[in-house]
């Protein structure tokens, strides 16, 4: 498959464990919500998926590559945006995505082509030549995203892409990005927000480390609706004893 597989995914800090048996699929094309509250394992599931930490337990395949086997290769086909801003505030949007090129091999014409077309992906094309730090929060943002599909990625994976943005800003981004998926991409979004959520999204609630659901957004919200869903699987008070 062309998408993400995650196969009985498990880590650990010392004692803490931090996820446990994690199995879930992206298909190519899918906007998938990686749902859950603070602490539920969404940070520690990019670590491992752009290897930054290694799984104790368990397999990642991205586009066909085993993470552990094929690294290179597998990280080749991501593209990621972390919690943390990573931009050179004094240099051009175009000058930040050229840097990111260069560092995927691309250069010259191939590395302008490959930048316009992100940028104009994101709605960016008419501020690439831009200091980054004239930017409102929103526009950066969108042009992180634009720089994570300059190598042309087939997943695509965010980590709360939308911290600190108003909500309008955080509407242009959602929209954005589902429109991404329909391009083809499978996109991985983490969250603890359901309005980020469309109903044919694929939404996966991570909870205490473990998958406590896996489906589309609309059969978790069901008659009560994605938030009392959502409140209903992670309500700490509802776990004693579980
Ligand atoms: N470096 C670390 N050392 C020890 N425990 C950690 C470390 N990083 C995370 N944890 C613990 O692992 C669990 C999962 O944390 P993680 O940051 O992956 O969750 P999260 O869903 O991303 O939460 P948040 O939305 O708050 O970032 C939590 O219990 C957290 O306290």
């Amino acid at each position: 498959m062309n998408g993400l597989e995650i196969n009985h995914v498990s880590y650990r800090y010392g004692e803490r464990k931090a996820l446990d048996d994690v199995s879930f699929q992206v298909e190519p094309g899918r906007f998938c919500a990686l749902l859950g509250p603070n602490g539920a394992g969404k940070s520690t599931l990019f670590a491992l998926l752009t290897r930054l930490i290694v799984a104790d337990e368990g397999a990642i395949q991205v586009a066909g590559f085993d993470i552990a086997r094929s690294p290179r290769a597998a990280l080749a086909r991501i593209g990621v945006v972390f919690q943390q801003p990573t931009l050179d505030l004094d240099m051009t949007v175009r000058r930040n995505l050229r840097y990111f090129a260069g560092l995927h091999g691309l250069s010259g014409r191939s590395a302008a082509i490959a930048i316009d077309r992100a940028l104009a992906q994101l709605g960016m094309a008419e501020r690439a030549d831009e200091v980054v730090r004239s930017l409102n929060g929103g526009h950066r943002r969108r042009m992180e995203i634009a720089r994570a599909l300059v190598h042309q990625p087939d997943i695509l994976l965010l980590d709360e892409a939308t911290v600190g943005l108003d909500a309008a800003a955080r509407q242009a981004i959602t929209d954005h990005v589902h429109e991404l998926a329909g391009t083809g991409l499978a996109v991985l979004w983490a969250t603890h927000l359901v309005d980020e959520v469309a109903m044919a999204d694929q939404v996966v609630v991570l909870h205490r480390g473990r998958v406590r659901s896996d489906g589309p957004a609309g059969e978790l919200a069901g008659e009560s609706g994605l938030a009392k869903a959502f409140l209903a699987m992670t309500d700490e008070s509802m776990e004693a004893g579980a």
